[in-house]
């Protein structure tokens, strides 16, 4: 179940989730009926469109809508979303109540897609580009709390389009209000970034732009192209949120290594692993204290700032392998296919994206937490 903080901003004229409960659906869908959704990000220009375009040119097989969310900065109140299919376009004009990118998607954005399935007929797959400047964090938000509402789309997967020419540019403009900026955070959440035009760049300035994009994210898969053009089964059907990445996310967290700060002098991967079982009880309370609260520092007193988090924990009495997964304040806990063997070393792998991060401190307050509920219960 992906847990969110209570809601502090406020957010008004929330439009109310109707229908509900149509017809006797009772039952969950299962996880082959349920329609995936692949989230395609990356800054202005990268190539975005473009290998939407090639997607829908290469795939056959499958029935697949594009949105192309508008959504985002500015007063506009009517945007629109469109979504073609076997080249056709409709467009369906959404109504934000608010400024508010995440209550205006969340309430109008999948109800417009829903909306759209009814009247269309099921899809097999969702592309949903974003905005150049948009926080892909928001949009993932968003489908993965609806996961929990019974939808039929899950979110498959992040991909990030990244400029061979322009990236590195991107990564080092500075925010004035001293957030991260978003060609970074694009990367920090990215489950495969794309690293595009390379037609435009030397040898040596594609290294370059690769060393960037891994000292920020160390666990992410990085491909290269020229025109969006790259391996479809490396792009489709990641399942990178759900149990199903147990197996692939156990042998990718092995090779993860902690970063190092590189262009932006503060996000980095930082990755360690404990020995032992933790309680559900204790991991809960140490995600919340990093996520919620914000009340674990670095040495100089910043909090840490996590992006994107991603695990394998033991959690006593569980006989599988659970899966942790951050995105933003969201976290899941879900238990994997993988199950611990017999003489299996029962051991916790997190791996965090984010700013301000110290691994030592992260590992000390993991273990304090892990062995104080143990003391008292
Ligand atoms: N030289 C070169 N140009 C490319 C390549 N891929 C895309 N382009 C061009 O780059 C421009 C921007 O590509 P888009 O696919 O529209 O980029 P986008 O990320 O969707 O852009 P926005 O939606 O405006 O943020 C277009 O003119 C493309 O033809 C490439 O590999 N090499
Ligand atoms: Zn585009």
């Amino acid at each position: 179940m992906a847990q969110a903080p209570m809601e502090e901003e406020e957010c008004p004229e929330l439009v109310p989730i109707e229908d509900q409960a149509v017809g006797g659906e009772e039952a969950e869908p299962s996880h082959s009926t349920k329609i995936p959704v692949t989230i395609i990000t990356g800054y202005l220009g990268a190539g975005k469109t473009t290998l939407l375009n090639y997607i829908l040119t290469e795939q056959h097989t499958k029935r697949i809508a594009v949105i192309l969310n508008e959504f985002g900065e500015g007063s506009a109140l009517e945007k629109s979303l469109a979504i073609s299919q076997g080249g056709e376009l409709y467009e369906e004009w959404l109504e934000l109540r608010n400024g508010c990118l995440c209550c205006s998607v969340k309430d109008n954005g999948l109800k417009a897609i829903e909306n759209l399935m009814q009247k269309k007929g099921k899809f097999d797959y969702i592309l949903l580009e974003t905005t150049g400047l948009a926080d892909p964090g928001a949009v993932a938000s968003m489908f993965w709390v609806d996961a929990e509402l019974g939808s039929d789309i899950y979110l498959d997967g992040i991909v990030s389009v990244v400029d061979a020419k322009y990236g590195l540019q991107h990564l080092t403009e500075e925010k004035s209000d001293g957030l991260i900026n978003e060609a970074t955070r694009q990367i920090a959440l990215a489950d495969l970034i794309i690293i595009n035009k390379t037609d435009l760049i030397s040898q040596e300035e594609l290294n370059k732009i690769r060393t960037a994009v891994r000292s920020i994210n160390g666990l992410v898969k990085i491909l290269e192209s020229q025109r969006s053009r790259v391996d479809l089964c490396e792009v489709l059907d990641l399942h990178a949120f759900d149990s199903l990445s147990g197996i692939s996310l156990q042998k990718k967290l092995q090779h993860v290594q902690t970063t190092h700060p590189h262009l932006d002098k503060s996000i980095v991967t930082v990755t360690f692993e404990m020995l032992g079982n933790t309680t559900e009880e204790n991991l809960n309370e140490f995600i919340q204290n990093l996520l919620w609260e914000r009340s674990v520092k670095d040495k100089a007193g910043h909090p840490m700032e996590v992006i994107r988090l991603k695990g394998l924990v033991s959690i006593k009495d569980k006989s599988h392998q659970v899966i942790v997964q951050g995105v933003h304040e969201l976290y899941d806990l879900e238990e994997t296919m993988v199950s611990w063997k017999e003489d299996d070393e029962r051991t916790n792998r997190l791996v965090l994206i984010g700013r301000n991060l110290d691994k030592d401190i992260l590992k000390q307050v993991f273990i304090a937490t892990m062995t104080e509920k143990q003391e008292n219960s």
